[in-house]
């Protein structure tokens, strides 16, 4: 059995799957009359159908590996992936050149409408370079931290990267953190400045930062204009000439021996594959009979779709099954929250568009949940913030779906000391993802809060606003440097928790829209949560439990409690809303009693009238207390749990 590595990514094992993926979807199809326009891509693919089937097929067999690049764009928002994708299909004579051609690759309505990339798109381009025919198979990224997912998914199927800097803006936060991701992955990596055209552009600067930054010597740079086509056949050269050729797919062997010709199983997609090439990599590939137990290697093997190439997974060969090796690990959601339709009418049709959604978007975890106030709903997990806002506009847009989505939550866990919960649980450590879950304290060891490592790339002058918000935000500081003159990179450690609600709108506002920020996953550290619930004269509220940090008990607590009251409807008598932890109540406001003037029409002096409407009033009032239920309307909950993804 073997498994893939390399620092947890598996290198390039999809060849095959973006070059048939693409095939699939129509965009290597010949077309049978080929428009006079289309006379570089017709002659580019002439070359590339064997005669017998011209018109068919594309003969892939052509393309040895030598002659195959697969390689991804990655960028920070904005600075310009999709445009030079654009670029690179129409020189290559895969699209025609029109003046439409904008964002090609962004196909999805929520993609075009945000101007931002969410799932990766694929295409295989065709290049004569040097009298030599190449295939160059483009994955595109989304460039978001939320998505970054789907950047390592896109970056495992790669040998190297463009990656793209704005001439104007130089490097921003996603820069760095897709930097990492790609050198961590082992990637070649191209710098392209881009927007060279713009008049306030300075590539000289950014190829100082880029030097300064990433260790990439300056004269590395290509300087281009992505929308006027300025310097695009020099990127694709330096495809050729700096990316190595064809597919790494790295295998661990743990047992056996595996050769060219062996058929072989995925334990996490059940197919089977037939392995085309086994080696060795030293450095480069060098292909070999066998691999042997104990080493590490490259694999070759027809996948045909990008979620087969799965990292961690466990392959074994065919009519030989095995355990699958530990360590497989799946898109982790950082963000949880509750998913309700607005009419519970509607709830069979939103499940059903929740469930279409998901086979789309695997990283969205589902699980049922239901609130009295809410009805039958989802407790949902998201990879970010930007993830669940997309994931609801696409529910609204592509199923016409409306939700209301509460405030989200991060997963927190807790080490639990009491043998009986251990028992339950069947576990020592928990992860809890509904605050209604969280173990009281008198039960556990210690609870644990997700932390993340935040870049933030600011001018110089707002560095004393940003590290002040940071504080605010019980972030730690880690380290700061200066990437050029007057632009600093700070890095903190952040509970997540801060982060997930408004920082990234404060950080914004308070730098003027300057400041750029993305993260990356660091774990957990222990956190002294508290369990805080909400009382309207003296009642729990269940919706409305929440986990904070102890420090924060008292704002986040009093913010809850400011918002019910602006949404609750006065009532015959008097609402104490209280934010409680355990016994002690720390904050409070109330809502005033409507007092109905029942003595208005009572003219004159009759006081046994008036001592008798002021009694029903009274009894009126006792009533309601006694019963102990106060008409809390739905739209208050709403106004109090939901996120406005439509601010
Ligand atoms: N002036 C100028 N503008 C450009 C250039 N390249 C891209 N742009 C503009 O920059 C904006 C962002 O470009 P995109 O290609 O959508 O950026 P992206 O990096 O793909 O964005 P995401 O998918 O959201 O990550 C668009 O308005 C483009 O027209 C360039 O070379 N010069």
């Amino acid at each position: 059995m073997w498994t893939p590595v390399s620092r947890g990514r598996w290198h390039g094992r999809a060849l095959t799957v973006w070059a048939t993926a693409a095939a699939h979807r129509g965009l290597l199809e010949p077309r049978r009359t080929p428009s006079r326009g289309a006379a570089a891509k017709s002659r580019t693919l002439d070359r590339l159908y064997s005669s017998a089937d011209r018109k068919e097929k594309i003969d892939m067999s052509r393309f040895s590996v030598e002659n195959t690049r697969n390689f991804s764009i990655i960028a920070h928002v904005d600075h310009g992936k999709s445009t030079l994708a654009d670029r690179l299909l129409e020189l290559t004579g895969t699209i025609d050149k029109t003046k439409n051609n904008k964002q090609v690759l962004d196909k999805l309505q929520v993609e075009r409408e945000r101007g931002i990339t969410v799932k990766a798109q694929t295409a295989s381009l065709f290049y004569n370079c040097d009298g030599k025919q190449y295939l160059l198979n483009l994955i595109d990224t989304p460039g978001h931290v939320d998505f970054s997912y789907e950047v390592s998914r896109s970056l495992s199927a790669c040998q190297g990267v463009l990656l793209v800097v704005d001439a104007n803006e130089g490097i921003q936060a996603q820069t760095v953190a897709n930097f990492f991701l790609a050198f961590e992955a082992q990637l070649s990596v191209i710098p392209v400045i881009n927007k060279i055209d713009l008049k306030n552009a300075d590539p000289a600067r950014v190829e100082k930062q880029i030097e300064k930054v990433f260790d990439i010597p300056s004269d590395e740079c290509i300087k281009i204009s992505a929308k006027l086509g300025t310097n695009i056949e020099r990127v694709l050269q330096a495809v050729i000439e700096r990316i190595p050729p064809g597919v790494i797919a790295n295998v661990a062997l743990f047992d056996g021996v595996v050769s060219k010709g062996d058929k072989i199983i995925s334990a996490y997609t059940k197919k089977t594959y037939e392995v085309n090439e086994v080696g060795v990599l030293n450095p480069n590939e060098q292909p070999t009979h066998k691999l042997y137990a104990g080493q590490v290697g490259y694999l070759i093997a027809g996948m045909k779709d990008v979620t087969e190439a799965q990292i961690g997974d466990t392959l074994y060969l065919h009519k030989q099954p095995v355990e699958p090796l530990p360590g497989f690990k799946s898109a982790k959601p950082m963000v949880f929250a509750g998913m309700y339709p607005i009419d519970q009418s509607e709830y069979n049709n939103l499940k059903s568009a929740v469930e279409k959604l998901t086979i789309n978007d695997s990283s969205v975890t589902v699980h049922r949940d239901s609130s009295l106030a809410l009805g039958a709903g989802w407790r949902l997990g998201f990879l970010g913030l930007l993830h669940m806002e997309v994931f609801n506009q696409r529910l609204e847009q592509e199923y016409n779906a409306s939700v209301i989505l509460t405030t989200p939550t991060v997963p927190y866990k807790a080490v639990l000391s009491s043998a009986k919960l251990i028992k339950e649980y069947r576990e020592k450590e928990i992860t809890i993802i509904n605050p209604a879950q969280f173990p009281d304290k008198s039960k556990v060891t210690e609870y644990l809060e997700p932390v993340i490592l935040g870049t933030i790339i600011t001018p110089d002058e707002y560095t004393g606003k940003v590290m002040m918000l940071c504080q605010a935000r019980r972030a730690v500081q880690k380290n700061m440097m200066y990437i050029d003159q007057n632009r600093v990179m700070l890095k903190y450690l952040f509970p997540l928790n801060e982060i997930v609600v408004d920082f990234y709108d404060s950080l914004k506002s308070l730098s003027s829209g300057y400041a750029s920020f993305d993260y990356e996953d660091a774990g957990y550290q222990t956190a002294e949560l508290v369990k805080m619930d909400i009382l309207l004269n003296g009642n729990h509220v269940e919706e409305l439990v929440t986990i904070v940090h102890k420090d924060k008990a008292h704002s986040v607590g009093k913010a809850i409690c400011e918002r019910l009251k602006d949404s609750l409807p006065r009532q015959l008598f008097e609402i104490a809303i209280q934010a409680a932890i355990g016994s002690k109540i720390i904050a409070r406001e109330t809502v005033k009693a409507y007092r109905k003037n029942v003595l208005a029409k009572c003219y004159g002096g009759d006081i046994t009238r008036k001592m008798k409407l002021l009694k029903r009033q009274a009894e009126g009032k006792k009533k309601l207390r006694k019963i102990g239920n106060i008409e809390v309307p739905k739209d208050a909950f709403i106004k109090v749990l939901r996120t406005q993804p439509d601010k």
